[in-house]
């Protein structure tokens, strides 16, 4: 069964925010949805995620799966460790020996395991969210959406937090759902770039993104490419 949002509409009183949205999110790809600032990507996620009726439309596929959040800030929880807090959100999805497993592989596998017992207050904030991000991904949903994740982190930290999700990625199948208004960002991580108008908000372009994951992150000129075509269709 494939993930799809069809003809949304949404107002807030006699703002017309989205206007008959329609996007089809394939199956362990990433879409990133790019938009300029108030366009109403929250909201189309608040849709999505069965948080926010909307005012006409249907959302497909969504409704009975568990989804995955990263949020821009990182939302761990202060008074417990790296380790328990991924630990609290799978509690009740995994049985504790498999969770103890899972964790550890995990925090292996991307280098973390020095950090397991730390404090959320004393990780960098490109750490935390890096964090947030593995949790995420362990988490057993199909879906995983992110608003926003880079927002509040510098342009070097972002790059390391961005390679970082396209390791995870490489290393588990989710389908993503990424809103940015960065155009960058959505060239390296979307597998499908869907463009946003101002609002009242359309679909302005849907870009399949046809380079690998190593050329996104090695081969500029392609990348370069890329961002002046969205560039081309996006509205700030
Ligand atoms: N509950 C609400 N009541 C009234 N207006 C709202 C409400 N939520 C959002 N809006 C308005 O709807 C529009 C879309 O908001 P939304 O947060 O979905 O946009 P966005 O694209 O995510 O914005 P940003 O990029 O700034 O995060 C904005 O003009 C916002 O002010």
């Amino acid at each position: 069964m494939g993930y799809e949002v069809s003809n949304i509409h949404k107002s807030y009183g006699d703002l017309k925010v989205l206007d008959d949205v329609s996007i089809k999110f394939e199956k362990n790809m990433t879409t990133c949805i790019l938009g300029p600032s108030g366009c109403g990507k929250t909201t189309l996620l608040n849709i999505i995620s069965g948080m926010l009726p909307a005012d006409k439309g249907k959302v497909i596929g969504f409704e009975n799966e568990n989804i995955g959040f990263v949020f821009q800030e990182d939302r761990l929880i202060p008074w417990k460790s790296v380790y328990d807090n991924i630990d609290f959100v799978i509690r009740g999805k995994i049985d504790k020996k498999n969770r103890r497993e899972i964790i550890n592989k995990y925090l292996n596998l991307v280098g973390l395991e020095y950090y397991k017992d730390y404090y959320p207050n004393s990780l960098s904030g490109g750490m935390k969210q890096r964090i947030s991000i593995l949790r995420a991904f362990i988490y057993p949903s199909e879906i995983l959406i992110m608003d926003e994740p880079f927002k509040s982190l510098d342009i070097n930290t972002k790059e390391v937090v961005t390679k970082f999700f396209l390791n995870l990625k490489k290393s588990r199948d989710k389908t993503c759902i990424i809103v940015t208004h960065d155009i960058e960002e959505a060239a390296i991580l979307g597998d499908n770039i869907t463009i946003f108008t101002q609002k009242p908000t359309k679909v302005q372009r849907i870009i399949k993104n046809r380079l690998s994951l190593e050329d996104r992150i090695k081969n500029k000129e392609e990348l370069d490419k890329l961002k002046k075509t969205i560039e081309g269709e996006f509205v700030f």
